[in-house]
C-alpha cells in the first residue's frame, strides 16, 4: 500500500478541513495517510520514507506574504541542511484572492521543497474562500495519477 504524509498550518480551520478531505479521498484510493498539525510535527518527519509529502498552509498579512503562524518555525527548519531529494511533494491553501498575494504561502514553501531538491508531483492547490469538497477530490485525484 501507498503511504502519504500531509502536515498542515490553518488558523480558522479551513486548511484544516483540505487536509482531512484529502486524506479521505487518498484513502478511498488505497492510501495510508498520517495527517500532522504542524503544531505536533517537525521537519525530521521529513525524513521518514513516504510515497508522497503533501504541505498545505494558509497565508497572511497584508503588504507581504505571511505564512500561517504555526507553520513559521517548520518553514524556517528546513533551511537546517535538510535534503529532500528524491522525495515526491505537493502543496495546497487556503486563501483570499482579494490579497494582492493570493495563497503567496503555497508558493513559498514550494519554491523551498524545489530548492532543496524535492519534486512538486503537481500543480498547488489553491482555494479561494471556503473549500468545498468537490474541487479538493478533484485535485486529489490529479496528485495520484500523477504519483
Ligand atoms: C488579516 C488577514 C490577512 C490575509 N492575508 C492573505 C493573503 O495575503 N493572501 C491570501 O491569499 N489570503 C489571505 N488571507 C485569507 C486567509 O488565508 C483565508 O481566510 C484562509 O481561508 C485561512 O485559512 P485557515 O483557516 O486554514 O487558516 C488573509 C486573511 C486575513 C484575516
Amino acid at each position: 500500500m501507498n503511504n502519504a504524509l500531509i502536515v498542515y498550518g490553518s488558523t480558522t480551520g479551513n486548511t484544516e478541513f483540505t487536509a482531512e478531505t484529502i486524506k479521505e479521498y487518498f484513502e478511498k484510493n488505497d492510501y495510508s495517510v498520517t495527517v500532522l498539525n504542524v503544531t505536533d510535527t517537525g521537519v525530521d518527519e521529513l525524513k521518514k520514507e513516504y510515497d508522497l509529502y503533501l504541505l498545505g498552509c494558509s497565508t497572511w498579512g497584508d503588504d507581504e506574504i505571511e505564512l500561517q503562524e504555526d507553520f513559521t518555525g517548520f518553514y524556517e527548519n528546513l533551511n537546517k541542511g535538510l535534503s529532500l531529494e528524491g522525495k515526491n511533494f505537493a502543496m495546497f491553501g487556503c486563501g483570499d484572492s482579494s490579497y494582492e498575494y493570493f495563497c503567496g504561502a503555497v508558493d513559498m514553501i514550494a519554491d523551498k521543497v524545489d530548492a532543496l531538491g524535492g519534486t512538486l508531483v503537481f500543480d498547488a492547490l489553491k482555494i479561494d474562500g471556503d473549500p468545498e469538497e468537490d474541487e479538493i477530490y478533484e485535485w486529489t485525484r490529479g496528485v495520484i495519477n500523477a504519483v
